[in-house]
């Protein structure tokens, strides 16, 4: 059963006339994980945006999006925001843009839940303080307290992997979660990320860079290059046997990587 479906998205920026999605359809399996791959650019993130419906407004956008049966793009925003968060959280690639400058960790994480579930402030501490230790954060009544600028960025991402913990939703898109990180806390974040589909067998939306964690937590992939899908399949067959010039561009580019890295490393 597929828990998300977009059918003919097309995605245009209204003030310079310019197509940035020309025709996206793809349904994401329940309990499954699709990962979005391609060059930067190539209208992964306005793609996941579009589904959140979080894209800037001049960003324009047509086709359907349905949720659990509901087509989203019909819905008045004041449903949509019930939605997000709760049942479609995303995880975004700067921790600091996910979270309000002006106020602590604990504040931002309180408001988010009280809207959605309406918890006692007891409660939510006792909820995020277990979610946050589970992902590896020390400390999490300490951190609460601090503002976003005080933690690094795999601090952050963690804490935004904790509130998804915590807020079950149905869908988690993470849209590079990795990728402003270094490289300890990347391969850290990644392990939390496989963990939290183990335990929570949550769909995931995964756009990454990084195809060694592609090939590990995704079921099927989507290959996207200037706005268009150019290939899509289970993971293993577009690892092992990708059909479209660019896809086979991107796997030998990644086993060339691991080779060097490996004779570097003084294993081959
Ligand atoms: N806010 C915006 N206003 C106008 N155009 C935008 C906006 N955000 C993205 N775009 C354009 O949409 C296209 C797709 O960009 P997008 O950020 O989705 O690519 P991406 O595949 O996610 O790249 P990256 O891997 O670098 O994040 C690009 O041409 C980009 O310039």
């Amino acid at each position: 059963m597929n828990i998300l479906e977009v059918a003919n998205l097309k995605l245009w920026d209204s003030v310079t006339g310019k197509v940035l999605i020309a025709n996206h359809s793809f349904q994401l399996k329940q309990g499954s994980c699709l990962a979005m791959v391609g060059e930067s650019g190539s209208g992964k993130s306005v793609t996941c945006r579009a589904i959140m419906r979080l894209n800037k407004a001049w960003i324009r956008q047509s086709g359907d999006i349905v949720f659990k049966g509901e087509n989203l793009t019909l819905l008045p925003e004041r449903e949509m925001r019930k939605k997000r968060g709760k049942q479609l959280c995303m995880i975004v690639q700067n921790g600091m843009s996910a979270f309000d400058p002006s106020c602590v960790i604990g504040v931002h994480l309180r408001e988010t839940l009280v809207e959605h579930f309406g918890w006692s402030k007891n409660d939510i501490e006792a909820r995020m303080k277990q979610a946050m230790e589970s992902v590896m954060l020390k400390n999490p009544m300490e951190l609460m307290n601090k503002y976003p600028h005080q933690l690094s960025g795999g601090m952050l991402q963690r804490v935004m992997i904790a509130l998804a913990i915590v807020l079950e939703p149905d869908v988690i898109i993470a849209d590079e979660p990795t990728t402003a990180l270094d490289t300890i806390s990347q391969f850290e974040v990644a392990e939390q990320l496989i963990r939290l589909r183990e335990r929570m067998g949550c769909s995931m939306i995964f756009v990454s860079h990084d195809l060694g964690v592609v090939q590990k937590m995704a079921d099927e992939v989507l290959v996207m290059k200037d706005g268009e899908i150019v290939e899509r399949g289970a993971t293993q067959t577009i690892f092992s046997d990708a059909r479209h010039e660019y896809t086979q561009h991107l796997v030998s580019a990644r086993l060339a990587l691991n080779h060097h890295f490996k004779r570097i490393m003084g294993r081959s």
